[in-house]
Parts: structure tokens; sequence; C-alpha cells
């Protein structure tokens, strides 16, 4: 509309308007304004939503990491010609088990062939690098699959290079199919020289198994790259990792000599790392247990604050048990996140809680490794030859007893790979008769030995008797034994609720008592054991000097009391299990034992909102206990906010499994007897479906998912199975399981 005719109109109506028609225009301006200025100046700012204040700045893997490096330490070709290296090992983990195995085969093959070979962390290179690979230059890769058939933290980086750059190959071939050979195309990355091996660690329990090994697999050669061996798989669901580990690099070992026709060395052990003890070394510098040299002296206030990931000292400030029977009991725990800016949560986050080994565990392994003498010398470690494996997994100097209470996991089961190891070592012909007596025969082994869960010092005693087996290498410690590594609880807190306090929910084994106030045999649940002896510390429920029911003690205190009065390490994991940003939008949660935890957390955060006056969507609970008097947890906060919510917002129901006289129920079954209103909701924008639990029940709940929708639709399941990995794709369909 042109200028003139506006402002012709808009006088015309001015002059038909009365007196009073302009008062009232200008009231309502002045209204208007003074509400803005009101708000702006006086009011409380919104409750809700707090998580944009609490937002935790988390590290974020290999972007981080690659604007810090140069451009050339990370171009892996670039590595391999300046340090003269035969094959380059890369591990991705989320737990530490893929490094330890990476780290392994990297000295294997050191030992065997005498190859420069070093296992190093996929972060660490630039993915879009290994086109500079020669063929004479090959990569072996050591995976593990997380979360929903999910990589790493640290396999990101590769994961997304590899799907970008296959997608990108799709697309290329299209165009050409379409347009011939002359369409123009971006550059596609060309792995054609990359000679590489591959072995994947997962769990069959879980719905998409050893998922990360099979696409990297299939994406690798899709681009060009030419696997020289096997594709090796690990599977946690039997504990039979380690020896499927040492199968497929039997294998690869026979690969690798054609692939470079190399030689075997003759058998002996190499050290990978040179251990000296020094007494004269000042006590400052000393790790006594400390995570990193933040931490370091320190008072319990780290140094450098700036990333979330580095694990802080939380006070504990109140522990109460759940439950309790005679094997197990509940604990729920709060911790307080303290004054650092950068700690802080979000709804739905988990919490990385750092334990320490057992007292006896850790004196039993310093007298069998014959270390007792020089528990608290410090000691100075450093890589052993120039061509190695240069990353020390713990730090250093470091005492011995630090290092097996602190930064080693000394109370796994030992495996049959590190016992046959262990024969060069053995202090007397007694102990390796002994020894070969239980590593002989691998059904022997997994009788005596793994069903037995022998720990390294559980097995030194067994077959060493009471000889010290003073001539084993603290470096033969350091290669077999897995770095500590932090233990993930959901957070059963809402943020919005809580934002300085988190709150935890766990089950704790209680380990079988047999004498003197110790396990007989390893140690059941390393962190819930060390949270439970917090707890009763805590609550002042410790029996004097450790009665047998009380199980294992731990130096609660920390190094040099940076823990004391009641502290743990811990630090905030950020998680994609999120609730839905709009509160209207309806959510169904399912979720059996501790797996309710961060559903009690989402239910807090919408009463919340309601109590500040927003609209809150239809939410839906289900839960699954063994039996309804005792492990039936947080019963008086779901019927409190049942009341408070009203019943035609919030809906929970329960199923028990061993109720006495009861048949068993579990949580799909609650699921399909709701099928009707669960299917209705599903189709609703911004409904979101959880499950958290453990992954067979998490698996159970989606077949169920399936055989309701092909119910309802009248499809075939396999169609049925679609919609549901549409759900995952799209984010409505939300697991946070573990195996
Ligand atoms: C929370 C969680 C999720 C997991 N998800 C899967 C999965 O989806 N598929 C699978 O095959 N294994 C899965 N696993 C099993 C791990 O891959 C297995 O325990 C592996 O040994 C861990 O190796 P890492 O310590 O190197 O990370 C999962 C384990 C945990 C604890």
């Amino acid at each position: 509309m042109p200028l003139e005719l506006i402002q012709d109109l808009s006088r015309a109506w001015l002059a038909e308007q009365s007196k009073a028609d302009h008062v009232l225009l200008l009231l309502l301006a002045t209204t208007i304004i003074s509400y803005n200025l009101w708000s702006r100046l006086f009011s409380k700012p919104p409750d809700i939503p707090l998580e944009f204040w609490y937002h935790v700045p988390q590290a974020t893997g290999a972007l981080t990491v690659s604007r810090e490096k140069k451009a050339e330490a990370r171009n892996i070709a670039h590595v391999f010609k300046e340090r003269n290296l035969d094959i380059v090992i890369l591990w991705g983990t989320q737990s530490g088990r893929a490094q330890l195995l990476a780290r392994r085969l990297a000295k294997d093959l050191r030992d065997t062939f005498a190859l420069r070979a070093l296992a190093a962390d996929l972060n660490d290179f630039d993915p879009a690098r290994l086109s500079d690979l020669a063929p004479t230059q090959p990569v072996g890769f050591v995976l593990s699959t997380y979360g929903d058939g999910d990589p790493s933290d640290n396999t990101n980086a590769l994961w997304t290079f590899l799907h970008a750059a296959a997608a990108q190959k799709d697309k290329d071939e299209y165009e050409k199919k379409k347009n011939g050979d002359s369409a123009a195309a971006e550059e596609v990355p060309d792995l054609s020289s990359l000679r590489y091996v591959l072995f994947g660690l997962g769990n069959s329990n879980y719905r998409l198994y050893n998922r990360v090994g099979t696409t990297v697999d299939s994406l690798l050669q899709r681009l060009g790259a030419v696997r020289f061996g096997p594709a090796g798989t690990g599977d946690d669901a039997g504990g039979e990792t380690e020896n499927d580990f040492v199968s497929w690099r039997r294998e690869v070992q026979g690969a690798l000599q054609m692939e470079l026709g190399l030689t075997v060395q003759e058998p002996r052990y190499r050290p990978a790392f040179e251990v000296q003890h020094d007494a004269s070394v000042a006590s400052e510098g000393v790790y006594l247990g400390e995570p990193n040299a933040s931490l370091l002296n320190c008072g319990g206030t780290r140094r450098r604050i700036a990333d979330a990931k580095v694990p802080t000292a939380m006070p504990v400030t109140s522990a109460r048990r759940l439950w309790e029977t005679e094997g197990r009991l509940c604990l729920h725990m709060e911790l307080d996140l303290g004054t650092d800016r950068f700690v802080k949560y979000k709804t739905g986050d988990h919490l990385a809680i750092w334990p320490s080994n057992p007292d006896h565990e850790v004196r039993r392994l310093l007298a069998a490794a014959g270390l007792l003498g020089r528990a608290h010398v410090p000691m100075f470690i450093t890589p052993a030859g120039g061509d190695g494996d240069c990353e020390i997994p713990v730090p250093s100097p470091t005492t011995p007893d630090a290092l097996f209470r602190y930064y080693l996991e000394i109370t796994g089961r030992v495996s049959l790979e590190t016992a046959s190891a262990l024969a060069d070592f053995a202090p007397s012909p007694a102990a390796l008769a002994g020894l070969k007596s239980v590593v002989a025969d691998p059904d022997t082994f997994r009788t005596v030995v793994s069903a037995a869960r022998l720990t390294l010092a559980d097995l030194l005693e067994e077959v060493g008797r009471d000889d010290p087996w003073d001539t084993l290498p603290v470096s033969f410690l350091l290669e077999r034994m897995g770095p500590m590594r932090p233990r993930y609880y959901s957070i059963s807190s809402s943020a919005a609720v809580h934002p300085r306090t988190v709150s935890i929910t766990a089950v704790a084994d209680k380990p079988p008592i047999t004498w003197e106030g110790a396990p007989t045999r390893g140690c059941y649940g390393l962190a819930t054991g060390y949270l439970s002896a917090l707890e009763r510390a805590v609550t002042g429920a410790a029996a004097p000097d450790g009665a047998p029911e009380d199980g294992p003690s731990y130096a609660l205190d920390g190094p040099r009391g940076l823990l004391s009065g009641g502290n743990l390490l811990a630090s905030v994991r950020e998680s994609p299990f999120k609730l839905p940003t709009k509160s209207t939008a309806p959510i169904i949660m399912v979720g059996a034992g501790t797996g309710v935890a961060p559903f009690r957390a989402f239910v807090q955060e919408r009463v919340r909102r309601r109590e500040v006056g927003q609209e809150v969507g239809r939410t839906l609970l289900f839960m699954g206990f063994r039996n309804e008097g005792v492990d039936f947890i947080y019963k008086e906060d779901w019927e409190a906010w049942r009341r408070t919510l009203g019943a035609e917002v919030f809906g929970y129901w329960t199923a028990f499994s061993r109720e006495p006289g009861r048949e068993k129920e579990y949580v799909q079954d609650l699921v399909r007897t709701h099928a009707e209103e669960v299917m209705r909701l599903l189709e609703e924008t911004g409904c979101r479906f959880y499950i958290c639990g453990s992954a067979g029940m998490a698996r159970d709940v989606v077949c169920a998912l399936g055989r309701m929708r092909a119910e309802v639709t009248g499809k075939s399941e396999e169609e049925a199975m679609e919609w549901v990995k549409r759900l995952r794709k799209f984010k409505t369909l939300l697991e946070d399981v573990w195996g």
C-alpha cells in the first residue's frame, strides 16, 4: 500500500474519533508501558526453566581437543613417520576396557615381533587424515559400543566423519549414475590406502550388539579401506571379552606376519614401564590418590576449574537406606555441588563417582606382590624404551599404596592370559606348579578362577601360599590392570528444584563374609561397596572395628584428607535423557528397580512446574520391582506427587516379579495393559517414551511396544519395529540402560 494512502486513511480515522476515544487510547498505551516496566523492574525472575542457568559446560570431545592441538600432531600419518612406528592401535572406550586391550595388543606386538607399536586415543587424531596413511602403516581399531548402540565419547569424531564421508560417496555415485561420470561432485574421502584390523567390544544382552564395531568396519570398507585380518568381537554378556580378544589377537598376529613378513622374537617379558622407588622425593609432589594435578595438595578445592569433567570433592549431605534385605541394600544419597560455578547439572544427567579399593584388597595385593615394606615409598613411572606406548596410565610419582588403592582396578576378575603370564615371576617351584594347575586348561580356569571371581591378589595368594611374588614387576601390574574408572549413576533429583544438590539411588550387594570381617573372594560391586561404607560413616551406623555384616572398610578420608568429613570424588556427566522443553508434552516412563531414579527427578520437576502455575501434560509412570513390601522405592513421593498433580495428570502403576502367592508381573505387562492410552499419546506432538533399567528389561519393553503397534495398525511386526526405529531416531524413544 502506498505511504500517502496510509496517511490519508489514518487522518480520516483520527478525524472520526471522539476526544473520549483519544483518552482511552492514551490510557491503554500508558497501562501497557507501566506493566512492562513493572515486570522488568520488580517481578521475580521466572522460577523455571532453571536448567538454562545450570547447563553444564561439558567437554565436547574431539572438537575441543582438535582446536587446541596442532594439525600435524593430529595427523596420524605424520605421527607414524615422526616416531618411526610400524603400527598404531586406536582405542575408543567409555569405561576403559578397550583402552586396556589396545595397550595389551600394542605391547604384545612389541614383545612378539619387535614392532614399534603405539596404542593411542582415537580422539588424538583427525579422522579426515586417515586417508594420508600408506599401506605400510597399518592401524588397529579397538572400539566399544555404548548407550543404545552408540559410540563412546572419544569415538564420536570418527563416527561422524565416516558417516558423512559414506553419505557423500552415496550421493556422488547417485549423481554420476544420473548425470554421467562428468557430474560435478564434492571430493569423497578415499581410504583405499588404509590397512586395518578391528575388534569391537559389546554385550549381546543389548539390542544393538557391537553396533559400533560392525558399523565402523563396514563404513571403512565402503570408503575403500582394506581389512587385512578378522573383525573380532568381545561379548561381555558371558564375561568372555578377554577370551574373545585373546583368540582374535592370535589371528591378527598371523595376519600381520603375512602382511608385513614378520619373524617372531624370542619370547620374554619386556616391561612397558620403568619404575624407580625414590624415598628422597619431596612428599608434596607425590600423588597419593589425587585424580589429577588440579587436586594435588589443594585441600579439597581444585585449582583448575574450567572443566566440568574433572572430579571434585562433594560432601554427602544426607544418606539413608531405602530398603535392606539379608544380601542387598538400597541407598539414597544427597550430595552438595558446592560453589564452583562449573559444577552444575541438568535433570536427567548422570553423576560419575570415583570409588577407591577396599583396605583388605589393597593390603593383600601389596603383600602378595612383596610390596608391603615399600607401600608408602614414592616411585617414578616412566615409559620403558623410546618407541613404545608413552602414555602412563596413572599419575607419577606415586606410591604402591596409592597405586593399588586409587589408581588401578584391582578387584576385577583375573583373566586366563594374565594368570598364564604370571609364570615368569613364580617365586618358587611350588607356586609355579600351583599356577600351572589352574591355567593349563581353560575349563578348569573358568571354574576355579573366573566363576569364583578370583582377583589377582586372590590368585597370587592361592597359588603362592606363603611366598610373596617379590619379583613381580610393578610394570606388569600397570599393564594388566585397568586404570580406576568412575561408576555412573542416574541423578534422581531435579535441577530445577534442587540446583545445588544431586541425589543418587544405588543398590549394593553385601559381600559374603567368612573370616575376620573380610570377604573371602574378590569384591562385589566396587562403587556400591564404597558407597555403603560412606553411608555408614556419614550416618554413624558403622560398628566399631567393622563388624562382619558391615562389609569391607575403605580409606574414606581420601588422600591427604581430601575427602574427610564425608566427601566423595564425583563429577557430572551430561546425558541425552531429558524432559521435553514444553511441560505440556505428555511423557511415558518405564523403569525397573533403581531404573526409576531419573523418573523421580522428572516427576519432581513437573510438580514444581505445576506449583509455579504452569500447565503439565499427561505423565505416565510404569515401575517394576521384586516385592511390594521390600524394594518398592519412593512410594511416598509418588503418592504425594499424584495428589499435587491430580490422577488425571500423573498416573503410576507397579509390577512385582517376586510377590509371594502372586503371578510374576513385569513392566512390559503394565505397558501392554495401558496400550490404548500409550499408543494414543505416542501420536501426540512432543510426547516422549523413556526406558531406564537393565538392557534385558529395555529390550522386552521395546518388543512390547512393537507388538502393540502391530496390533493397532494391523501391520506386520517388522513394520511395527520400523516405527519403533523411527521413534528412536526422532528422540521420541529414549533409553538409559545398563548391561
Ligand atoms: C550403559 C551401557 C550401555 C551399553 N550399551 C551397549 C550396546 O548398546 N550394545 C552393546 O553391544 N554393548 C553395550 N554395552 C556393553 C559395553 O560395550 C561393554 O561393557 C564393553 O566391554 C565396554 O567397553 P569399554 O569399557 O571400552 O567402554 C553397554 C554397556 C553399558 C555400561
